[in-house]
């Protein structure tokens, strides 16, 4: 059973899963401008896709935005992601100045949440969870797969391994090829549930995808992104759509409780 995580005003792990929405701006005038749209817009939470910072290995840069954010974003619960170019994201950096980079941010205590890839280099890795969670950051253990999905056996045994980080939150994404391929992710998440007490965050990616940001309520999914601007990965819905998709999907699931 899921044991709920509360940061800030925002309960992760329980209910409607929350909206994140990324921020993929390059440069401080434009992340800032994107943050104003998603924060107007309501997102429960907000990443920094900190890959497409043309300033992401300068320190001071990334502290005046992170500081510029908090500002922006208040209450609203701020994940710093560096998505490297390995699970298709916009950056290839050494270990150490992922590591370095990441650091910098929970010690300057803007952040709320960080996104830590944890498939690679999985001893270091678990040891940067440690370092981050002794800063107070909540830390989000992810693994993606920009090509293929495998069985759910392999995702199933994936989450156990990034259990097994320490991470607060386990995130898997995945790209499907057919229906089982989105129904093996959807079962996998729904297993993991059952033994992991984490809230845990999954999604298949691409159109035939797209079922899975809208029902995580239904098989264990906590988080769903959608975009306010540009999108971060494809598949993903504009928060206006994907509110109403997830408040129409919570209405049927209370039916069905009254009815029981
Ligand atoms: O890990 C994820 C999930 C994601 O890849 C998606 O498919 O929505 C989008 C990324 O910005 C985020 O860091």
């Amino acid at each position: 059973m899921t044991k709920p995580i509360q940061i800030k005003n925002l309960t992760i792990g329980a209910g409607i899963p929350k909206i994140c929405v990324p921020l993929t701006g390059t440069s401080r005038e434009k992340i800032c401008q994107e943050a104003e749209e998603a924060k107007k817009a309501a997102a429960d939470l907000v990443e920094w896709r900190a890959d497409f910072f043309e300033e992401l290995m300068n320190p001071e840069a990334c502290q005046n935005v992170l500081e510029a954010l908090a500002e922006i974003l208040g209450e609203t619960p701020l994940l710093f992601t560096i998505r490297t170019s390995e699970e298709g994201g916009n950056i290839t950096i050494s270990l150490e100045d992922y590591a370095a980079c990441n650091i910098n941010t929970a010690k300057g205590k803007k952040a709320d949440l960080v996104d830590v890839e944890i498939m690679s280099n999985s001893e270091e890795k678990k040891k940067l969870v440690a370092e981050l969670q002794k800063e107070g950051v909540k830390v989000i253990a992810s693994s993606h797969d920009f090509h293929k999905t495998d069985s759910q056996e392999i995702l199933l045994n994936r989450f156990r391994e990034m259990e097994k980080s320490g991470a607060d939150i386990l995130k898997m994404a995945v790209m499907p090829h057919g229906f089982e391929d989105v129904a093996a992710i959807m079962e996998a998440t729904n297993a993991m549930r059952q033994e992991c007490e984490k809230p845990l965050v999954s999604m298949a990616m691409g159109s035939i995808g797209s079922i899975t940001r809208i029902s995580g309520e239904n098989f264990g999914s906590g988080i769903t992104f959608g975009t306010v601007g540009a999108a971060s990965a494809p598949g993903q819905f504009p928060i206006g759509e994907l509110r109403s998709l997830l408040d129409a999907l919570h209405e049927k699931n209370e039916e069905d409780e009254l009815k029981q």
